[in-house]
């Protein structure tokens, strides 16, 4: 049987596979409350050696998308234990991916319908879902942000602190920061976002900066062992761009290094798209964090199938191998892996709101 059947530990975290379920928005816990359909889907993939939750906002200002869960309301927690309590008597592990979407949001999303905040007011060249009066969802353009000034950043840090003890109270064996995918933490990394020029902006040790303040405020909240973080090197994702990645990203991760992190999860290429989108040695990466003494579980993910995800593996090359749209369709993903059954197709017109058909629906292997 490969590598990536057998089990491993991810920070104190032991797992008793090398998948892992990649966060996936959904858009089906209405008022931002985790509700008895998640509990249903998230309990039907408690097979995968570690499930990365969807985006959870870490405060009304962080959501950006209409029915996303939330760590901040009690309710909401109280929500996520039963999440939680579900995949582990069912035999898995969870963590939850802590979430703030900067830029990526609509006014209507936004406490008081308030402009969404972002390293600078720059709009970005992208839609969000929200909904209609008539409660239909709909993708709009994302609403042009103001600047976030300097004094308001160590509040954002302690949102992220807050959001981290509230996932643990949540009974999630840890979190995700996420700092991918064209978000807040990535728009201060990109300088196509980030135009400010104080201490969060210009320099590459600048725009790193509130990443790693967050990540520093998270480990010592929750412990480094229960901490991950998830970056985007190339994604175009939500309108980020930047010039030299390579330099960003090497910077990032010798930083990370010093942090004893869980693990490292890295989208490679577009997110969901094309893996070259731009040239990028993702072994060296990896090598940068190591050299740098980094020694957490790296997670790669994006567009990995059967036989590449155990090549990954069992070259010694990643630990984890995250699988995402497999996983929506797939509820039994990891035996149909090791069996290389067949797998569903994706119903691409349930993949965003609704209730359980396209959720729940999908069906496992006899
Ligand atoms: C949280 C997301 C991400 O990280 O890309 C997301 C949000 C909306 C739709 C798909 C994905």
């Amino acid at each position: 049987m490969s590598k990536l059947f057998e089990p491993t530990s991810v920070g104190t975290i032991p797992v008793s596979n090398r998948i892992a379920m990649a966060p996936l928005t959904r858009n089906r816990s209405p008022g931002a409350v985790p509700n008895d359909l998640n509990v249903e889907y998230y309990r039907q993939r408690a097979t995968a050696g570690l499930i990365i939750s969807e985006g959870t906002a870490i405060t009304h200002q962080a959501q950006g998308y209409a029915d996303v869960p939330g760590l901040y309301k009690s309710e909401a927690i109280e929500g996520w234990k039963r999440v939680t309590d579900a995949v582990h008597s069912a035999g898995g592990k969870i963590v939850t991916q802590l979430w703030h979407v900067g830029r990526i949001s609509h006014t209507s999303l936004q406490p008081d319908n308030g402009a969404p905040v972002a390293p600078s007011a720059v709009a970005a060249k992208s839609k969000t879902y929200i909904l209609n009066p008539d409660g239909s969802g709909a993708f709009v353009e994302t609403s042009e942000p103001r600047a976030l000034e300097t004094a308001e950043l160590a509040g954002i840090v302690e949102d992220y602190r807050k959001a981290a003890r509230a996932a643990i109270e949540g009974g999630f064996d840890g979190v995700e920061i996420h700092a991918a995918n064209g978000y807040l933490l990535e728009q201060f990394m990109r300088s196509n976002s980030n135009q400010r020029t104080d201490q969060y902006g210009g320099s590459i040790e600048n725009r790193i900066r509130l990443t790693l303040e967050v990540v520093e405020a998270v480990t010592k909240e929750i412990g480094a062992d229960k901490t991950g973080i998830r970056i985007s090197p190339t994604t175009p994702a939500n309108d980020v761009s930047d010039p030299d990645p390579k330099a960003v990203y090497t910077a990032l991760v010798e930083a990370l290094a010093k942090f004893d992190l869980a693990f490292v999860h890295v989208i490679e290429g577009a997110t969901g798209g094309p893996r070259d989108v731009l040239p990028f040695d993702w072994k060296a990466l990896k090598s940068a964090y190591r050299d740098a003494g980094g020694k957490g579980t790296w997670i790669a993910n994006n567009g990995y199938d059967r036989e590449s995800a155990i090549e990954a593996v069992e070259s010694g090359y990643a630990d984890l191998v995250a699988f995402g749209r497999p996983f929506i369709a797939n509820p039994d993903l990891v035996r149909r892996l090791k069996e290389d059954a067949a797998l569903n197709p994706l119903d691409q017109a349930t993949l965003y709101g609704g209730g359980a058909e396209g959720y729940t629906t999908y069906p496992a292997l006899a």
